[in-house]
């Protein structure tokens, strides 16, 4: 059985003012059954990790370079995460793979460098809105899934997300439906790849997850947690997402 997880992704924002939201979000996860990671941008990762103190609150960054260290100038290293109290790194988010031309080799490299610096790797894939209509999605999320993640990559060490990139920010979701369906296919081509370890793999529903959505979307088949973007940012939002996915 897999680890439930609920992430949050801040993307770009926040300052250091709002780490009174990691205050605020104490109660949900001293009372929550699941791992709670939130991922900030790199200049709150130090500072949310020591406002985490002793609340079991993991923090993560959004990206990293598959590199340890060198002339890349505005990059971040996965050791930089970690050293900054980082346990997690989110790889190849769309908006990176849109914003940034990271291509699914780029993702894997990145994959290992966030596992060599001891830090769990989320990597993200899912189909654009032409791609589901054009009826693809199964393979496109496939061959993400083929090419972004190394072939040494232990299941204890990765996670995987799934983001239709039209339900992002739109306020939009698949139906309940096509959530399992596509995930029952990750798990099955994981499976096919690392047999019954692939189990242990957690599968993360993003897009538009909201505490009025959540409940239905933990109880799809294969949804061992999800990665949140604007709803992560609100304390009141995220614990009841937090929530939800404690009694799922
Ligand atoms: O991209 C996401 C998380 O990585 C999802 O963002 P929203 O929850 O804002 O749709």
């Amino acid at each position: 059985m897999a680890r439930k997880i609920a992430a949050g992704n801040w993307k770009m924002n926040g300052v250091e003012a709002d780490l009174v939201q990691v205050d605020a979000l104490a109660e949900a996860v001293a009372a929550a059954s699941c791992d709670v990671l939130l991922c900030p941008p790199a200049t709150l990762i130090a500072p949310m990790a020591a406002r985490a103190g002793l609340m079991d609150l993991y923090v993560g960054g959004q990206s990293c370079h598959a590199a340890a260290s060198g002339a890349h100038t505005g990059d971040i290293s996965a050791g930089m995460l970690a050293d900054a109290g980082a346990t997690h790194v989110i790889v190849g988010h769309s908006e990176r793979r849109a914003d940034h031309g990271e291509t699914n080799e780029d993702v894997a490299a990145q994959v290992t460098a966030a596992i060599d610096a001891g830090l769990i790797a989320i990597i993200c894939v899912g189909e654009t809105e032409a791609e589901r209509d054009a009826e693809v999605t199964l393979n496109v999320v496939a061959s993400q899934l083929a090419g972004s993640i190394p072939t040494g990559a232990l299941p204890a060490h990765i996670v995987v997300a799934y983001e239709p990139v039209w339900a992002i920010g739109t306020g939009r979701t698949p139906t309940l439906e096509q959530i399992a369906e596509v995930h029952d296919h990750i798990r099955s081509e994981l499976a096919a790849r690392r047999g019954g370890a692939a189990n242990d793999i957690p599968l993360l529903y993003g897009g538009s997850v909201k505490p009025g959505n959540a409940v239905e979307i933990f109880a799809v088949s294969n949804v061992d947690g999800a990665l949140v973007g604007g709803a992560s940012l609100k304390a009141s939002d995220f614990g009841g997402i937090i929530a939800a996915l404690s009694a799922a």
